[in-house]
């Protein structure tokens, strides 16, 4: 089998990709991969990183206002569907998926138009302007929040789940917390904004650096590589405790997550995956920069059933959240409870399920 893979911009698009792309080797030894991304997001890296090969396409996200700029999107649209189309005729494969972010756009269109079976991935519960548009033009449609349903043909909405979740219910947290210097058998939380970092969440932090010193517990921070250095200048004028470790990326995060006892993130809806299929609990801090305030309703998916803390940004101080992970991290039962509520909204076999839509469509 051939499969064009399509998915980029942050990490919550590009890991699943690469999740499902592991389950697809792991069942087929003759498969055979081309991952179409732009040069400018995260996915040139970190594919090329995992040694699968790379093409790339250029194009960029329409802005909500009429503008000179969305004329300018729409040539470069066509422009990507044509190159899109000469990549896809070259390596005809037998499939295609996207996995969100605009560079999908081009991609799964030109697909469809070429007769190729094609699939979307939707990861959250609020669906992007992207896989909205694709939608009608693909044979599949698959989710990970029942939330989605709603936005997508019936006929062809299924859902799958993330294989993100697949891929780090396997994961080694001994390994993950060797990896780190965490030590055996004490609490530790792990602290980050999503792919990208977040500003708010490293003031947060920043806070409470000092009153972390006398804590039962250790720390893993993650700034996001742009604001490590920034971070780490701030953090040399203090004294930053042994139990605190940090980090300006994380890149073997399925074992890191499965040896850590609570998460304090964004809400992306590809973290949740993971955290739900590991059964952890968490500190959501969803971000209101992103569409229609599309991490707060997959925050909700969690903490209406227990599973997490919503805690918006808005509310967000370093007081407040050195609170409620005391609450949680020094409260055995809470801890338990709370894992136990994720655990039961994970799907942890998401890679099977959407891999065997992928064989259905392809026959
Ligand atoms: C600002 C924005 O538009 N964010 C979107 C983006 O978020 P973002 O890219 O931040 O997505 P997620 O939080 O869902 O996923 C992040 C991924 O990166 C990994 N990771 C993160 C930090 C690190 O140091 N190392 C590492 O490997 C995580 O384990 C996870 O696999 O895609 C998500 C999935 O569609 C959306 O729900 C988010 O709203």
């Amino acid at each position: 089998m051939k499969v064009v893979v399509s998915g980029g911009g942050t990490g919550g698009h590009i890991y699943p990709a690469l999740a499902l792309i592991n389950e697809m080797k792991r069942n087929d030894e003759n498969i055979e991969f081309l991952y179409i991304g732009t040069e400018k997001g995260l996915e040139k890296g970190i594919v090329e990183r995992a040694g699968i090969p790379f093409q790339s396409i250029e194009i960029t996200g329409f802005k909500r206002k009429l503008s000179l700029d969305n004329i300018k999107t729409v040539i470069r649209f066509l422009k990507g569907v044509n190159d899109s189309k000469k990549m896809l005729k070259q390596f005809k494969p037998d499939v295609v998926i996207g996995t969100g972010g605009y560079v999908c756009g081009p991609v799964v269109y030109a697909a469809a138009k070429l007769g190729i079976p094609s699939i979307v991935h939707e990861q959250n519960s609020l669906p992007g302007i992207t896989n909205k548009f694709l939608a009608k033009y693909v044979d599949k449609v698959a989710i990970c929040f029942s939330e989605a349903e709603k936005y997508f043909p019936t006929d062809k909405v299924i859902l799958t789940g993330n294989p993100r979740a697949s891929e780090v219910i396997g994961a080694d947290g001994k390994k993950g917390k060797e990896s780190l210097g965490l030590t055996n058998g004490k609490k530790s939380v792990l602290i980050f904004g999503g792919s990208r970092g977040a500003r708010a969440i490293n003031n947060a932090v920043l806070q409470i650096i000092p009153a972390l010193k006398n804590k039962d517990y250790e720390v893993v921070y993650v700034t996001g590589e742009v604001h490590y250095k920034n971070v780490m200048e701030k953090i040399e004028k203090m004294s930053s405790p042994p139990n605190i470790i940090i980090k300006p990326f994380i890149h073997n995060m399925p074992d890191v997550l499965a040896g850590i006892d609570l998460i304090v993130s964004r809400a992306g809806a590809t973290s949740l995956a993971e955290i739900t299929a590991l059964g952890l609990p968490s500190i959501l801090i969803p971000s209101p920069y992103v569409t229609a305030n599309h991490q707060e309703v997959n925050a909700r998916s969690l903490s209406d059933h227990d599973a997490a803390i919503l805690l918006s940004e808005q509310a967000l101080n370093g007081e407040v959240l050195l609170a409620q992970m005391d609450e949680i991290l020094l409260n055995e039962q809470r801890l338990t409870q709370m894992a136990e509520a994720s655990k039961k909204l994970g799907i942890p076999d998401a890679a099977k399920k959407l891999y065997d839509v992928m064989k259905h469509i392809s026959k």
